[in-house]
This record gives C-alpha cells, sequence and structure tokens, in this order.
C-alpha cells in the first residue's frame, strides 16, 4: 500500500516539535545562566527569550517601560532586560552613557521600528551619521533657525485665525489636533518644497493625527517581525485604498514626498518652490559632505519622513502639556499672564510675538522648562552599542561593579530621570519654580535632557524651543483660554510608552473653551 506524502510529514510533526522544544529549552537555559548576561539582575522569563518584551510592547501596547520600572524597583538601578539588552536606571550615570567621547552606535533592533533605514534617526554608525546629519544640522541651526522666523510667524497666524473661528463660533477647540497639525506644517515647510497645510484642513487633520499615532503604535510589531515594514511599505495604492480614505490620505502624503524627492534631484537641488529660504530636502541633495550614491530618492524620502515624524509627535506632545497644566494652575497662568502684559504692550500682544522677544522672559522659560521635563516628547529607552570595549557600571548603593561586554545594547530611559523624586521633588506636578532661581535652575537642568544628550541628541531642538516659546508665548498673551469640560490630567499622561508617550485610547484631545 502507497504511503502519502501527507502521511509521511505527519509522522515526523511530533519528532520536530519534541527537537523545537528542546532548542527553546537549551536556548533559555543558556541564555538565563551561561550567556556572557547571565550576571546581570533581572526576571529570569526576560532573560530567556525577547518575547516577554513583545508581550507587554507590542501585544499590550506600549507596556514594557511600566514593567521596566517594576524591575528596577525589584532589582536595582541595573537590571537585564532582554536576552541581549541591559537597562540603568541610576540618573548620575546618564552623562556617562549619552557621552559625546564614546562614539557609540544606535542598536539596530530598536531602532529598525520604523523602517527608515537611509534616515540620521536610524543610522547606527557614527561615522555615517556624522556624514549624513551635517546638511540637517546646519538646516536647524540656531542661525538658520532665525532667518524663519517669518514663515514661524505665518504659521503661528493662522493658528490664530483657528482659534478665532472656534471662538466666533462659540465652540471649544481641539489643540490635540491644533498643535498636532501647526508641528506638522511647520517641519514639512522647512523639510520639503511643498508644506502639508493641515491647520486649513478640516478638522485640522483629526484623522490624518490618529492615523499616524495609530501605526506609530503599532509599528513596534516591526521590530520583532522586520517583515511588516518591508510588506507595508511594497502594499499598492489600491490595496490601501480599501482600508479607507484615511490610510489613503497618508499612502498619498508619503507618495508626495517621495514626489518631492524625484523633483529636487531632477532639477539637480536647485529650488523648486517659491520659498525665500533653502528647504532642508534641498540641502542634503546638494550637500558636498554626502556622496551621490547617498542621494537617491529612497533615501532623501526616509531622510524627511522622519525629520517630519520626529517634529510633529514630539513638538505637539510638549505644547500640549505646557498648555493643559498652565491651565490647571491658576496661579501659574496668573503669573505667566502678568509677565506678558507687563513685557508687552497690548498692541504688540495682538500681532505675533517672535521668538527672539519671547525667550528673555523668565517665568514663561521656566514653564518651557517644566513642561518639557513632564511631557518628554521621546518616552523610548535609547539603547546605545558600544562596538570595541566594555562597559562597566557601579552600583552607587551595592558598589558591586557589573562588566557589561562590548556589542551589547545599554539603554536609559529619560522620563524615569525626569519623573524620579531625587531630582525633581514631587515630580509629577508642574512647578516652574524649580527652574526660577538660579539655584535651583542649576540643580534641575542636571536632571533636564528631554532633547536626549551626546553625539545623537535631537538635532531639531532649536526649532523645538522656537516653536515652544511663540505657541505657549502668543497663546498666553493674546487669547483667555479654559479647560473644556471633561478634559483632565489623563489627556496629556503616558497610558502607552511608544517611543512616544501617547495618553489613554479614545480620549478626545485636549479641548479648549476660548473665552475672550
Ligand atoms: C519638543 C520636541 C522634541 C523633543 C522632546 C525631541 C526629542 C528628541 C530626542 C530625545 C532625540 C534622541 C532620540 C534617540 O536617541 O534615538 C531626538 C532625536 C531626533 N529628533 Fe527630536 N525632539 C523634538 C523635536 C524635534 C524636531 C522639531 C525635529 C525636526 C525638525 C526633530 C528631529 C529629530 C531627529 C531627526 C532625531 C534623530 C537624530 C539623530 O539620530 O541624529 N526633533 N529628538
Amino acid at each position: 500500500m502507497a504511503i502519502s506524502s501527507a502521511a509521511v510529514l505527519l509522522h515526523y510533526v511530533p519528532a520536530a516539535l519534541v527537537l523545537s522544544a528542546v532548542y527553546a529549552i537549551t536556548l533559555g537555559i543558556y541564555r538565563v545562566y551561561l550567556s556572557p548576561l547571565s550576571h546581570i539582575p533581572g526576571p529570569k522569563l526576560a532573560a530567556a527569550t525577547r518575547w516577554y518584551e513583545l508581550y507587554y510592547d507590542a501585544y499590550k501596547v506600549g507596556k514594557y517601560y511600566f514593567e521596566i520600572e517594576k524591575m528596577h524597583e525589584k532589582y536595582g538601578p541595573i537590571v537585564r532586560i532582554t536576552p541581549f539588552e541591559v537597562h540603568i536606571s541610576d540618573p548620575a550615570y546618564y552623562n556617562e552613557l549619552y557621552n559625546m567621547k564614546l562614539r557609540l552606535h544606535k542598536d539596530p533592533w530598536y531602532y529598525s521600528w520604523l523602517f527608515r533605514p537611509g534616515s540620521i534617526f536610524a543610522t547606527m554608525n557614527p561615522d555615517l551619521h556624522k556624514l549624513r546629519s551635517a546638511p540637517i544640522k546646519k538646516g536647524l541651526s540656531p542661525a538658520s533657525i532665525l532667518r524663519v522666523d517669518h514663515v514661524l510667524k505665518e504659521h503661528l497666524s493662522r493658528l490664530t485665525l483657528r482659534i478665532q473661528e472656534h471662538r466666533d463660533r462659540g465652540q471649544p477647540i481641539n489643540m490635540t489636533d491644533a498643535y498636532r497639525a501647526l508641528a506638522t506644517d511647520i517641519v514639512t515647510d522647512i523639510s520639503c518644497p511643498e508644506s502639508l497645510h493641515l491647520l486649513d484642513k478640516p478638522g485640522m487633520g483629526h484623522e490624518f493625527h490618529e492615523s499616524i499615532a495609530n501605526y506609530t503604535m503599532f509599528a513596534i510589531w516591526n521590530r520583532h517581525f522586520t517583515w511588516i515594514g518591508p510588506l507595508l511599505d511594497s502594499l499598492p495604492r489600491w490595496f490601501v485604498a480599501l482600508q479607507g480614505d484615511v490610510a489613503l490620505g497618508i499612502i498619498d502624503a508619503l507618495i508626495e514626498q517621495e514626489q518631492q524627492a524625484i523633483d529636487v534631484i531632477k532639477n539637480d537641488g536647485k529650488s523648486i518652490s517659491t520659498k525665500s529660504f533653502p528647504v532642508i530636502m534641498n540641502e542634503v541633495y546638494t550637500s558636498p559632505d554626502i556622496p551621490p550614491s547617498q542621494k537617491t530618492p529612497r533615501r532623501l524620502f526616509e531622510e524627511i519622513s522622519i525629520l517630519i515624524g520626529a517634529g510633529s509627535e514630539t513638538t505637539s506632545n510638549s505644547l500640549l502639556t505646557t498648555t493643559y497644566h498652565v491651565l490647571a494652575n491658576p496661579e501659574i497662568l496668573a503669573n505667566l499672564q502678568t509677565e506678558l502684559r507687563t513685557a508687552f504692550t497690548e498692541q504688540e500682544r495682538m500681532d505675533v510675538l517672535s521668538y527672539k522677544q519671547l525667550e528673555l522672559l523668565p517665568y514663561l522659560t521656566a514653564i518651557i522648562h517644566e513642561g518639557l521635563r513632564l511631557a518628554t516628547g521621546v518616552s523610548g529607552r535609547l539603547p546605545r552599542i558600544n562596538k570595541t570595549a566594555p562597559t562597566l557600571y557601579t552600583n552607587p548603593s551595592s558598589h558591586s561593579t557589573y562588566t557589561i561586554p562590548p556589542n551589547t545594547p545599554i539603554s536609559m530611559t529619560t522620563r524615569s530621570m525626569h519623573y524620579n523624586a531625587a531630582c525633581y521633588p514631587s515630580p509629577t506636578s508642574f512647578q516652574p519654580s524649580r527652574f526660577l532661581a538660579p539655584e535651583d535652575k542649576k540643580e534641575s537642568l542636571r536632571w533636564f535632557a528631554p532633547f536626549g544628550r551626546g553625539a545623537r541628541s535631537c538635532v531639531g531642538q532649536h526649532l523645538a524651543m522656537a516653536e515652544m516659546y511663540m505657541v505657549i508665548g502668543n497663546l498666553f498673551a493674546r487669547w483667555e483660554v479654559r479647560l473644556a469640560e471633561g478634559v483632565d490630567g489623563r489627556d496629556v499622561g503616558m497610558a502607552h510608552e511608544c517611543f512616544a508617550p501617547f495618553p489613554e485610547v479614545g480620549r478626545a484631545g485636549v479641548l479648549l473653551d476660548v473665552v475672550g
């Protein structure tokens, strides 16, 4: 009697299952007891398999941050959080890890998340990063930001129009949408020949922002299953259209960005818009430091799409957190309004105040620092790798020194430092006074790193600061606004940590009543 091939296969299934189980158990035992990281404290399951992180971060959506916090409470300042990675929670060590001199690499596994390997954000090697980032740093330098002051003012005027419209209609304005639209419009204007102009769209691009946020949270799966990113990128437009208009809007925005990259290259880097300043896409293309092999449409597109992503959610979240806390604290609001009304005449306050005018104000400055601290626009754990030498870490309480072998990702989380009661007493409360008196300010700035530190710190920080001053300064100099009913701390709190902090799913956002 002939035996079918299916029957033969079935015959081997139990053996294959047993072998896989033996392999998995042996690997787990090796990782927990014999690996070069086995001396680092932490949960055995996290040391045995990456699926521990997968469960909390991808399946439960951005919950590993909270698990890592619990691990530190139980095991101390150094913890092995995956079979391969060590996490440190010790503010005094922050400057040692994120140190200019060390020339550390980023961790390719962690940064594979958004599938943009051509961007500076996902460039692991410090030499290649230096080359690629030079024109971007130039385009976002303090001098360049001053040159685009008129662009920022123009976008602020469009925000003013939206606020005015809502006041005239007696409708609350959704600042979650407004700030996301504003930050996206500004960063696209500065980076690309064409801006997205979301502030002018109905609902200020609400669905667009929601989809980007949802994608950002979903993209965590991409770290664990690296085929997801390329698959999503290769989906044809007609297929995406089946998911509805919002998905189509996003894919069209990406296609448009890629087309702009193609046009910039076709025009040999000469301006293809009527703008009075060079946009970053052109700066990258014309940079003499970058070899022609790095000037493909795909790389240009990846660079710019990351710049837009990095410059929108972070900034809008910081603006939102600051606005919420100022309004939730009447005394702070009153102090800020007094400072603004003393510094500027009514006529000046009815016009758009500039970054240069506003950055001189000490109370506003303290508010912005405190807002950036509480928001911590990047909440991810930022792993770095020393390729050549072991890293030594000494636990300050036990005085035990741990040797972490080369090539191990070592991470720290700025948000934990910003919320550490030893660095900032009553860390969850909004207290601009921490950044006011010179001695308090000096101490608070020691632990203040919203833009990260070292060679891979934020390239957009000068633009972000200009936006913070201009939006917060102008909002409270000109308008009387109140938190609408139902808005509370959950609208700016972090319920999901997906590189950026996200509030509970389903919250309506920070709505403001414009009363004058
Ligand atoms: C308040 C707003 C912002 C915050 C809190 C923030 C924070 C950060 C942090 C902490 C990093 C380091 C990430 C890492 O180590 O992987 C970073 C990197 C980066 N940021 Fe920002 N950022 C903000 C605004 C912006 C803006 C406006 C832009 C663009 C114009 C931008 C573009 C980038 C880019 C491209 C990187 C990657 C830099 C590199 O790897 O060399 N950011 N940002």
